[in-house]
């Protein structure tokens, strides 16, 4: 496909997602539809669709219009190319500009791809990072591994990656990160990943897991354990007795086979019962730490849905709590970047129950590496 065709193919996608469709499944079904184009066209198709959700109010402002045709013309200003060298509707590219879609300069909070209800809590939360942080947001994450320390170390991996052509190198957030610089479209076919020894998983989330006081020999739950990434960075830390539990159990389908890669032992629980030394709530939030993963979210938030988050994360702290051994810690964690979702949750718990005392409370920001993190240790005492 010419660079023009594969920008008529995001736009004819774009057009899908603005519309209602989740960008995975517009992309899956654009492939179906058009089985000629090949794997460096889907993904250069891919590419161009997740920018332009990233950057979805300053591309609209700057290409005239919030529709596909809009934003592609936005993104092509925003780079510096005169949108008429691509749209030159010639073969499959899509037709020339006409004059009303000249565009204008995007406001501040357009220019940030904030939208506008999120900006005073955002900036409450960031303070002076905050425009920082929204230009952070508006760009690619990098793509990290974690790897499994229990059975390798960070260099003897970096090799071992580099004989199949992935380059990697260690990244300040955890002892187990990796950040990967080149090849990154192979590592899961790669012999390092069949066999355990990495996994794909943000920085910040390891930063996260090596911040809990494990030590070999405790009970520990995950009680929101997902796809279980986080279960599976716990047991590489120590020899636990490990159980992962979530309200959606189907969440947890890989798990089993994730951890016989890794080598270790999880238990899945419908109905966990204390009580344990660690719990660990990695609660549902409005993602806004991982917006550069999850553009859509940005904009799919809205203040009921923040409000329903709120009462769920509550709901899930008392649960939880209710299985923590004494002196046990219960483990709050969130990738969001919002206090509501934050700080105001440990102030409520707190509020709500007695004989807790925080210990840590700890954020990370798109800044730092990964995405937007918070972690927050309560003791029972
Ligand atoms: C942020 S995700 C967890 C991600 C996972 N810990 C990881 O690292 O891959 C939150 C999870 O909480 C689960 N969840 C939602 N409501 C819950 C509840 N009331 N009790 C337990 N889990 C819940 C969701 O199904 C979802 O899998």
């Amino acid at each position: 496909m010419t660079p023009g065709a594969r920008i008529a193919a995001a736009i004819e996608v774009l057009d899908r997602v603005l519309s209602g469709t989740r960008a995975e499944v517009a992309l899956t079904n654009w492939g179906r539809a058009n089985r000629f184009a090949g794997s460096g066209d889907r993904s250069a198709i891919r590419d161009h669709v997740f920018a332009a959700l990233r950057c979805r109010r300053s591309f609209a402002a700057l290409g005239g219009a919030e529709t596909g045709r809009g934003l592609m013309l936005g993104a092509l200003r925003a780079a510096g190319t005169d949108p008429a060298t691509l749209f030159t509707g010639e073969g499959h590219a899509p037709p020339a500009p006409a004059a009303h879609e000249a565009g204008r300069a995007p406001d501040t909070l357009e220019a940030l791809d904030c939208p506008d209800w999120l900006a005073p809590p955002l900036r409450a939360a960031l303070g002076p990072d905050f425009a920082p942080v929204m230009v952070a947001l508006q760009h690619r994450a990098p793509v990290f591994l974690r790897v499994n320390l229990a059975r390798i170390d960070r260099a003897s991996v970096i090799a071992r990656l580099a004989t199949e052509d992935i380059e990697a190198r260690p990244h300040p957030l955890a002892s187990s990160a990796l950040e990967v610089t080149s090849g990154e479209r192979r590592i899961q076919t790669s012999t390092a990943y069949a066999e355990g020894l990495v996994e794909l998983q943000d920085a910040s989330s390891q930063a996260v897991v090596e911040a809990l006081p494990l030590t070999d020999g405790q009970r520990v739950l995950d009680y929101c354990a997902g796809g279980g990434g986080k279960t599976l960075a716990m047991a590489a830390r120590a020899r636990l007795r490990l159980e992962a539990h979530d309200a959606y159990p189907g969440r947890m389908r890989d798990l089993p086979v994730r951890a016989k890669r890794a080598g270790v032992q999880v238990r899945l629980t419908e109905a966990p019962r204390g009580p344990y030394d660690l719990v660990l709530t990695d609660v549902p939030c409005s993602g806004s730490g991982s917006w550069r993963r999850d553009p859509e979210g940005k904009w799919a938030l809205t203040p009921d849905r923040l409000a329903a988050l709120q009462a769920i994360q509550a709901l899930v702290m008392d649960r939880a709590a209710a299985l923590v051994a004494p002196k046990g810690v219960l483990a709050y964690a969130t990738c969001s970047l919002l206090r509501e979702e934050n700080e105001a949750r440990v102030a409520g718990f707190l509020s709500r129950q007695e004989g807790w005392l925080p210990t840590l409370q700890r954020r990370f920001t798109p800044l730092d590496g990964g995405d937007g993190f918070f972690l927050a240790l309560l003791t029972r005492c």
